[in-house]
């Protein structure tokens, strides 16, 4: 089955709200994009009027985390349904960096992804072996952990519509992307893992993106690659031709 792409950007802590916005507009007008699914994931304060820069494209938006209580004495937390106020179509969940600096677990992960889409929201959910992990021997079991732990009481029909990106830790940021057919490996397996968990028809179905120093040079490669559905891009998602030209090699598959 073919599975549209999705290829994201996640800023991280990066871009005020006048160069979110810029970025936006001037990606919106560099192409439509058609037969690809195109993300971009600014902080919260910039959610809103990217929102509104990308209104009426098909580019969407997507939050870098949330919680899972809808409202209330939650000082410093984001709710789903003000993402979805500010115009948010997706959801990253799990991201490494919010493991290792902010205490996410299995659990947090799971509590997270039954929120955003009890509120319409698209989870992308983050797995990864750390490099130590991955030295071990360990990397099948930790992505089986994080899946199972990930999708505990998730109906099928919910895992089939969302996304899953592969982000082995040892790659972000470090310039050193994972071989393309050892990317493939992992999301291979994460595939067979959602058959045995679900039904072939749902792993059939959901998307499952690498992320890890993916470049416009890396990009064709990875995508090519029959189970890797998209890229989760930091560092090259920074800047509008970078990020296009990983866009254009998604596009190609
Ligand atoms: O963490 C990442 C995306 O979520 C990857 O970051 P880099 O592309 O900078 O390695």
């Amino acid at each position: 089955m073919a599975r549209e792409q999705v290829i994201a950007a996640n800023w991280k802590m990066n871009k005020t709200i006048p160069e979110a916005v810029a970025f936006a507009e001037q990606l919106a007008a560099a192409g439509d994009f058609a037969g690809v699914a195109v993300v971009l994931c600014p902080a919260f304060p910039a959610l809103a009027a990217v929102a509104q820069a990308v209104a009426g494209t098909r580019i969407s938006v997507a939050a870098q985390d949330l919680f899972w209580e809808d409202y209330g004495a939650y000082t410093g937390e984001v709710s789903p349904i003000m993402l979805r106020d500010a115009g948010c179509r997706y959801v990253i969940i799990g991201h490494s960096e919010r493991r290792q600096y902010f205490g996410e677990t299995d659990e947090t992960v799971n509590r997270k992804v039954k929120a955003a889409l009890r509120h319409g929201l698209t989870p992308i959910v983050c797995v990864g072996e750390r490099l130590a992990e991955r030295e071990a021997g360990e990397t099948f079991a930790v992505i089986e952990r994080q899946v199972r732990g990930a999708f505990a009481g998730v109906a099928g029909e919910a895992v089939a519509s969302l996304v899953l990106a592969y982000e082995p830790v040892w790659a972000i940021g470090t310039g050193r992307n994972a071989a393309p057919e050892d990317a493939q490996a992992v999301n291979h397996f994460i595939r067979e893992l959602i058959a045995r968990l679900y039904t072939p028809a749902v792993a059939d179905r959901i998307r499952i993106q690498y992320g890890g120093s993916v470049t416009p040079e890396n990009a064709a490669a990875l995508l090519v690659q029959p189970d890797i559905d998209g890229a989760l891009v930091g560092g090259a998602s920074l800047k509008v031709e970078s990020f296009t030209a990983i866009i254009n090699a998604a596009k190609r598959r």
